[in-house]
């Protein structure tokens, strides 16, 4: 894609720090969840979709090598409890918890408590690119809450520019598979895909597997020392 200087057939972007600020998440999203998740947790255990969520916690729980987190005892509740706050406090992009918050988040999305804030760029640049090709989310954040806070977005519904989700299901950000894979379930060719981030690890496997790549740079996010070789961008109002 970059060396011909064709344009790219997909613009993958994560959301924290990318198209979204990281005080969103940090300052608002992260909070509601934690506020609201003993209290969501109680009343929806039993829900099909919860249960599989607190199944793969469980197994997470048992396959993690930091001793110092709270063991998930015969299917305890308030163990899981204590367990998805330790999650919290480390920022772990645990699948389980990721796909519990985007859970917990839809109510506070539909009443209007929360409102998914994009960058000014983000809804034109979204337009212009699927108009020639495809623009798709790769976060962290599960693939409900990605729907949620571009539904709910700042500037209305910009689910309709948005090709397909992915989240960490699909593997971790930081691993050249997962891009292969996204690649893989596109129909694109890795060379096809401009893959933008925050984090100059995502980019790294990106780029490893093949993918051109952008890091983004935003008010808010963490200043990058050693960019490693990625082309650095502010907005994408300069990819023309
Ligand atoms: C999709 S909104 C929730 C964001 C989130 O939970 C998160 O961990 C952000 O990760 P990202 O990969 O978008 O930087
Ligand atoms: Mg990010």
């Amino acid at each position: 894609m970059s060396q011909t200087g064709a344009q790219p057939k997909l613009y993958l972007l994560d959301v924290e720090g990318t198209t979204s600020p990281i005080s969103l998440v940090s300052e608002q999203l992260f909070p509601y969840a934690r506020k609201h998740l003993a209290a969501y947790l109680r009343a929806h255990d039993n829900d099909a979709a919860v249960a599989a969520d607190l199944e793969l916690l469980g197994q997470e729980n048992s396959s993690e090598t930091d001793d110092s987190r709270p063991a998930i005892t015969g299917g305890s509740l308030e163990d899981a409890i204590a367990y998805l706050l330790w999650l919290m406090d480390r920022d772990r992009k645990s699948t389980a918890l990721k796909s519990l918050q985007g859970k917990i988040w839809k109510a506070g999305f539909e009443a209007g408590e929360l409102v998914g804030t994009v960058f000014p760029d983000v809804p034109e640049a979204m337009m212009r690119w699927s108009s020639h090709g495809k623009v798709s989310i790769y976060s962290s954040g599960s693939v409900e809450a990605q729907k949620l806070l571009f539904r709910y977005s700042s500037v209305g519904d910009l689910t309709p520019l948005i090709s397909a989700n992915f989240d960490t299901r699909i593997g971790p950000k930081i691993a050249a598979a997962s891009y292969k894979t996204i690649a893989s379930a596109m129909g694109i060719e890795l060379s096809g895909i401009l893959f933008f981030s925050d984090v100059v690890r995502e980019l790294d496997a990106a780029r490893e597997a093949g993918c051109a790549t952008r890091l983004v740079i935003r008010e808010g996010n963490a200043w990058v020392a050693d960019a490693n070789g990625h082309t650095s961008v502010r907005s994408f109002a300069e990819l023309s």
